[in-house]
């Protein structure tokens, strides 16, 4: 069994317990309650030059632990500080030591959209995220059938949530295509032996049809990679455990937008 799908599995009962605990009635009058407005996160992406998303992750099963008790407020107004566009907050529990409350920790800190990064294969966790204060969601290809795939996607978008919709390969491109997904991500990272070839971008990038927005994800490090991204029409990167891993979170943000410190 690949690392994918045993997450995949551990999500499925895990949300099962979780719909016992908070039927999804909860979270939708929650949702009604939620008074302060979307954030928009595909917008943020296609501002001139290479958007940076910037990741919280404490854990990864390719890394082990990363940042071991990393406080979220802290991380973020330091994404947020160093010129990010959007996060990307980490909130699956078992194989990445995030939570929802990460999530909401995220948003008050910090006014930037938010992805909610999880591996989603029920429309609870459509709900849950926007409780949450999610603006976006992620919609793993690899990890869905394009029924349920496709379900997901127009379910988000009545709920207000951008989809990112990752892939890896040409086939989970064609998926991606044929749902019409708006914001596409193409990772790096095998999902199944966690190999990491930034190449995956530029190969698949000749398949997207122009008015896609495009998001690279996994393995950068410097700001030459992303100007290299920028040459050849990439929207925005995904990064997280370059500046995870960053002494000075803050500083590594600047290093890699070009943002200016201001005096
Ligand atoms: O830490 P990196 O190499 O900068 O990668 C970030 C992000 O792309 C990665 O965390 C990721 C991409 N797709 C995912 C799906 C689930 C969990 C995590 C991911």
């Amino acid at each position: 069994m690949s690392v994918l799908d045993r997450i995949v599995d551990d999500t499925r009962d895990e949300v099962k317990r979780r719909k016992k605990e908070l039927p999804i009635k909860e979270l939708k009058k929650q949702i009604e309650r939620r008074s302060d407005g979307a954030r928009p996160f595909s917008e943020a992406l296609t501002r001139p030059g290479v958007s940076l998303i910037a990741e919280h992750k404490r854990r990864s099963p390719s890394a082990g632990f990363i940042r071991e008790g990393s406080e979220v407020k802290e991380v973020v107004q330091a994404y947020e500080r160093g010129g990010a566009a959007a996060l990307s907050i980490l909130t699956e529990p078992f194989h990445f030591a995030g939570s929802l409350d990460d999530l909401r920790e995220a948003r008050t800190a910090a006014r930037l959209p938010i992805l909610r990064k999880d591996f989603i294969v029920h429309r609870y966790q459509l709900y849950e995220a926007a409780a949450a204060g999610a603006d976006a969601i992620l919609l793993i290809v690899a990890a869905l059938d394009v029924k349920d795939l496709s379900e997901l996607l127009h379910e988000a978008r009545e709920l207000d949530l951008d989809a990112l919709v990752e892939v890896h390969n040409e086939e989970e491109l064609e998926a991606a295509l044929e749902i019409e997904a708006d914001v596409l991500g193409i990772n790096n990272r095998n999902l199944s032996d966690f190999s990491v070839d930034i190449e995956r971008t530029y190969e698949l990038l000749a398949d997207i049809p122009a008015g896609k927005t495009v998001v690279s994800e996994s393995g950068f490090r410097t700001r030459d990679q992303l100007d290299e991204l920028e040459r050849v029409g990439v929207d925005a990167v995904l990064i997280g455990e370059t500046l995870m891993r960053a002494p000075d979170i803050e500083a590594a943000v600047r290093d890699l937008t070009g943002f200016a410190e201001l005096t």
